[in-house]
């Protein structure tokens, strides 16, 4: 069995402030997301690449990844990242198992990627994530609110991986509510499939903000990138 990645990269990346998509922005001289494309087109249980991107940009893109033979299809996206995924998640062939990954994530690891195609494979929805480390609050006005208890929270990434059939009830379900989430897993847990959590790496980060870029840097540094 293999599975299918939904990669979107159709952004604005307006929190970077870079003036274009950080997905083309050059981490040591390689755009952002062909080292994100390069992990998945390494990972031997990965067997296609599919990608939303902007519809002026599916030029740019095409070329930028033309020599990663997984990468089956680059698909216009929407104007929030959900639409962008649920816009590939409609063409691409029926698989077992797709996972969705962010195309500003470049250090995800093969490590991570085995734990949670196995949890896919066993539980049918398994993410990513890390405990937090910082006291979280809910704020409400400018007043805090509560404390939860900081051993139940846990800071989700992707990839999130999920059998194919509860990923698309879940995306056509949240499009029949007018349902808008932040990330995957909370469209599949509203249709009441158990996600389940495989522990990532706190070097998996998101590229954002412009700091987060310095934090990228030093990650090329300890891995001797
Ligand atoms: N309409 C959108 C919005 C986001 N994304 C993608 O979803 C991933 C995670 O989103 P985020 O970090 O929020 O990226 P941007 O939307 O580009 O950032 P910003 O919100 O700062 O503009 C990125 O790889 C981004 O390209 C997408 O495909 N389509
Ligand atoms: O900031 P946005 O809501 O566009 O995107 C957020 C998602 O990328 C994010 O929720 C996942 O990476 C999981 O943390």
């Amino acid at each position: 069995m293999m599975y299918t990645v939904i990669i979107p990269a159709a952004g604005q990346g307006r929190r970077m402030g870079c003036g274009h998509n950080k997905v083309f922005l050059e981490v040591d001289g390689i755009p952002v997301i062909r080292r994100t494309v390069e992990v998945f087109q390494a990972h031997t249980a990965c067997s296609a690449i599919y990608l939303a991107a902007k519809e002026d940009e599916i030029g740019q893109l095409t070329t930028l990844l033309h020599d990663f033979p997984k990468v089956r299809g680059i698909i216009a996206g929407g104007s929030e990242r959900q639409y962008s995924i649920y816009n590939v998640l409609k063409v691409i062939p029926k698989t077992d198992i797709v996972m969705v990954h962010d195309g500003a994530r470049p250090f995800i690891s093969h490590e991570t990627l085995d734990a949670l195609y196995e949890s896919a494979l066993n539980n049918r929805a398994a993410i990513a994530a890390v405990p937090a480390k910082d006291t979280v609050k809910v704020v409400v006005d400018g007043q805090v609110s509560s404390t939860p208890e900081r051993s139940t929270l846990w800071l989700t990434q992707t990839p999130q991986a999920f059998t194919y059939d509860v990923l698309l009830t879940a995306y056509q379900r949240a499009e029949a509510d007018g349902f808008l989430g932040t990330d995957d897993a909370s469209l599949v847990e509203r249709t009441g499939v158990i996600v389940h959590v495989a522990q990532g790496s706190y070097d998996n980060i998101k590229l954002t903000t412009p700091e987060d870029l310095y934090f990228a840097a030093a990650l090329l540094k300890k891995r001797g990138i």
